[in-house]
């Protein structure tokens, strides 16, 4: 990996005040995805060095919360304009650990950056307020204050962007974060906090520990000093967290997981649906969250949109993310290439057609061919199940209300997508679909200045937009009495 700054990639953590190198203990390599080389190692800690963090944390964050507005906007704006400085950089680092293309990579630095601008902005503008009194001699006010200390444990699919959309609210709000980065991608998030570093940041305040999820998870839901947990990663995780932080009644932001489906109806442009559904689909290899896990296709319209969208997925080039010209990279590992291998298998078995890919990769590894089944039903694993891969499914339907059941026939309910041109149709639809966010006409939704978020086992609360700072910080009313002179 050729850096023009190498010092980014630090193989150490930072707790509180102190980097810990990973050459100090017991270690973790950090492998590439796409070739198994080992890119460097970092500390594996855990319980006792999470509590020191926590504790320093709680410390820096009494005079970090009584800076004005503008100090923490300044900080974090500088901090915004490292992060673009370095982006090459950050993408390189973000590529060789995750595997996705470089322009990808370079996206997501862009688009975890914006998050810090964004909130840089918000800081300035989180305020209370005065409620007309219920007696002549009560007067109401309203505070906005900083929740404290908070504890962040982020996923592998996006090591930059899901820290800075945590991140990003939580210092603009006045609180300090302990993070625990995924395992597999780990140097994304230390860059970050050597960054933050330079941009003046002060000690404590922001702590990247890698180590053992579970402990260290365990002393971020247990540690009373800890406030607030926002996680993002799988739901059943979300829940085992949501339960070990009830003991300490911890306020919770849960970004957890999806399956999203994405309609086609008749009315639809069809050449801007299927530009949509490879976007919805394929981006990050099908790795992300908001992925579109079931694409619904009007019956009269499905042939057409089949063969288009199987044209457009054949035209994608898989291999490694640093080399030009490549679209889809490896998956992240071996279970992850096996979810697919089962979807696949299953979906055959229920009478599905693979009319594109369908095997593991020529280039071996966790590589895997661009998939595209056809005559998919809801009774494949596929319709309930979270791919997280390479495969589009192609599901026909018939009438409106019978796509908006199937749609909705899911424990998740993140993201969902369609393409209708009756604004009636477009109210409709957009109101019967039982999911936090809407794409109407577009397969990209994701931006700092909405709020993303899902319901039901997608999650809890909202990261980015203005509601985004609200969930960092704590509402506290005064009642003052005065007394008529
Ligand atoms: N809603 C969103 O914004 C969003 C964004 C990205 C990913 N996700 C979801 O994340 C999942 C994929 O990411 P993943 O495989 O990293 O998820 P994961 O839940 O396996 O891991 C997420 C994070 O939790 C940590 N973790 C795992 N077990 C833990 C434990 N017992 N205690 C403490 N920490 C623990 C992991 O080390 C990692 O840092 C998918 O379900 C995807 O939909 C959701
Ligand atoms: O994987 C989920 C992320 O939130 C993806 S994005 O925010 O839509 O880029």
């Amino acid at each position: 990996m050729n850096l023009n700054d190498p010092s980014l990639l630090r193989e150490a953590a930072l707790v509180g005040r102190r980097w810990i190198t990973a050459q100090e203990g017991e270690s973790i390599p950090v492998t590439n995805p796409a070739t198994g080389a080992i890119l460097g190692h970092v500390p594996d800690l855990g319980a006792a060095e999470t509590r020191e963090a926590i504790s320093v944390a709680a410390e820096a964050q009494k005079d970090w919360a009584a800076r004005t507005a503008k100090e923490r906007s300044d900080i974090l704006r500088a901090w915004f304009d490292l992060m673009i400085a370095h982006r090459d950089d950050l993408g390189a680092i973000l590529t060789a650990e995750q595997g996705k293309p470089l322009a990808e990579a370079k996206g997501e630095i862009t688009y975890g950056a914006s998050f810090i601008e964004w909130f840089a902005e918000e800081a300035r503008r989180v305020r209370g307020d005065v409620i007309p009194g219920h007696g002549r001699d009560k007067r109401i006010v309203v505070l906005k204050q900083p929740i404290g200390v908070v504890g962040a444990i982020t996923p592998w699919n996006f090591p930059n962007a899901m820290i800075t959309r945590k991140a990003g609210p939580a210092l603009a709000a006045g609180c300090a974060m302990v993070l625990k980065p995924a395992a597999q991608t780990p140097f994304s998030a230390i860059a970050l906090a050597v960054l933050a570093e330079r941009a003046g940041l002060p000690p404590g305040l922001f702590s990247v520990v890698t180590g053992s999820a579970a402990e260290i998870g365990g002393e971020l839901t247990a540690n009373p000093q800890v406030r607030k947990i926002t996680f993002t990663g799988s739901t059943g995780v979300g829940a085992k967290l949501m339960a070990q932080s009830a003991p300490t009644i911890k306020k919770l932001g849960l970004e957890l997981g999806g399956n999203a489906p994405f309609i086609v109806f008749d009315d639809a442009d069809i050449d801007a649906a299927v530009e949509g559904a490879m976007i919805a689909k394929y981006r990050n290899n099908g790795q992300t969250c908001v992925c579109a896990n079931r694409i619904y296709v009007q019956r009269s319209i499905y042939d057409a949109f089949a063969e288009k969208f199987r044209n457009a997925a054949a035209r994608l080039k898989t291999g490694d993310g640093a080399d030009d010209g490549v679209d889809v990279g490896p998956l992240i590992d071996e279970k992850a290439v096996s979810k697919v291998e089962e979807h696949i298998a299953d979906a055959i078995a229920k009478g599905g057609h693979v009319t594109l890919g369908g095997q593991r990769h020529a280039l071996g590894r966790t590589f895997f061919e661009v998939t595209v089944v056809t005559q998919a039903s809801s009774d494949m694993a596929l319709a309930t199940e979270e791919t997280f891969g390479p495969l589009a499914a192609l599901f026909p339907f018939d009438a409106e209300e019978d796509v908006i059941r199937m749609a909705n026939a899911s424990e998740y309910g993140l993201a969902s997508y369609f393409y209708a041109r009756d604004h009636s149709r477009v109210w409709r639809v957009a109101e019967a679909l039982e999911f936090g966010m809407v794409g109407v006409n577009t397969g990209l939704i994701s931006t700092p200045e909405a709020p993303f978020g899902g319901i039901k086992s997608s999650g809890l609360g909202r990261e980015g937009s203005h509601y985004g700072i609200e969930e960092f910080t704590e509402i506290k009313y005064v009642c003052l009495a005065v007394q008529p002179h």
